[in-house]
């Protein structure tokens, strides 16, 4: 069903160059839609902006990356207010996992001509932020840290891979002392993921198959070693579905991570340091919209 009133965050910052108004306000026009768009000038501007949106329109959508989206889904959950999302960032992992049309016009297309469904998506908190995609340890975070941000607005996710190789050449062993869902398990690797989305980041791959932001689960990856056999397998298990011992896997409502000495990490997009990560997943906190019809 087509909105009868939508407000457009959009984040001038993002990735993407293009004519975001011009878009919107082509495809919006001639139809009887109200509509409202705020340009933010600081990235504080995009959660306040968001907050002060709940109950006020039928739904926020937002042009920006995966931060901007982040900022956005914390002012919403828990409240009845959808968020929309026009992919506008370098990688939009988000908008990907729920299927959202990567060209511009063709997500506001979606919106607008109300081609979309209000799914309740999953989200997770670590340390009290709440986070949409996943928390990253180990060299999945150090690649994160070290992408050369110049390389990234250039070259996008390949700027990972770049990183990727050189991360992967200088790989610690760490300790991680888990607890899931009250169980304790000490395993050695080079990377720990938990994961509310499939995709963990890089191109499209997945390491392991089945997870979902609708699910009712956090998914606990570790890669154990970062040799270049062992990454081969691990791609192995991504591709071809095969069992190896280089990547294991648990399922999870609540993880507690204790690492030897504070410690790096990654929160969707943000690094933060501590030394134990408590993360605990929020069941169906978020509103969002998604195509109706699967793309094809
Ligand atoms: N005027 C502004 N309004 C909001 N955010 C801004 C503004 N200027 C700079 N920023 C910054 O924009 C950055 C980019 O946001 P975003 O994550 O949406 O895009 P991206 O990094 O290109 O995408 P992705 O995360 O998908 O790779 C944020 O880190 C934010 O701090």
């Amino acid at each position: 069903m087509q909105p009868k009133n939508i407000h457009f965050i959009i984040n001038p910052a993002s990735g993407k160059e293009e004519p975001i108004l011009s878009y919107i306000n082509n495809a919006i026009k001639d139809t009887k839609i109200a509509w409202q768009v705020t340009v933010t000038t600081h990235e504080d501007d995009i959660y306040n902006t968001a907050k002060k949106l709940i109950g006020k329109t039928d739904i926020v959508v937002v042009y920006g990356g995966d931060g901007s989206i982040t900022k956005v889904a914390r002012a919403l959950q828990g409240t009845p207010t959808p968020m929309g999302i026009i992919p506008g960032g370098t990688a939009n992992v988000m908008s990907k996992e729920l299927g959202i049309p990567q060209d511009a016009k063709e997500a506001i297309d979606l919106i607008v001509k109300g081609k979309f469904k209000v799914a309740e998506m999953d989200m997770g908190e670590a340390n009290g932020d709440s986070f949409l995609l996943r928390i990253n340890l180990g060299i999945m975070a150090d690649m994160i840290i070290n992408a050369d941000p110049a390389l990234k607005s250039k070259i996008g996710q390949v700027a990972y891979g770049i990183t990727a190789a050189k991360t992967a050449a200088a790989a610690e062993q760490v300790s991680y002392n888990m607890t899931i869902d009250g169980k304790v398990i000490t395993e050695e690797g080079v990377s720990l993921t938990v994961t509310n989305a499939g995709n963990m980041g890089f191109g499209n791959a997945s390491l392991v198959e089945g997870i979902s932001i609708f699910d009712g689960w956090l998914d606990v990856v570790l890669l154990t070693s970062a040799d270049p056999l062992s990454l081969l397998q691990a791609a192995g298990t991504a591709f071809l579905n095969i069992d190896t011992d280089v990547v294991k896997h648990w399922r999870a409502k609540e993880v507690t991570i204790r690492l030897n000495k504070p410690t790096s990490y990654i929160c969707d997009d943000c690094e933060e340091k501590a030394q134990k990560i408590e993360i605990k997943l929020l069941p169906k906190a978020l509103k969002v919209l998604v195509p109706s019809e699967k793309n094809k």
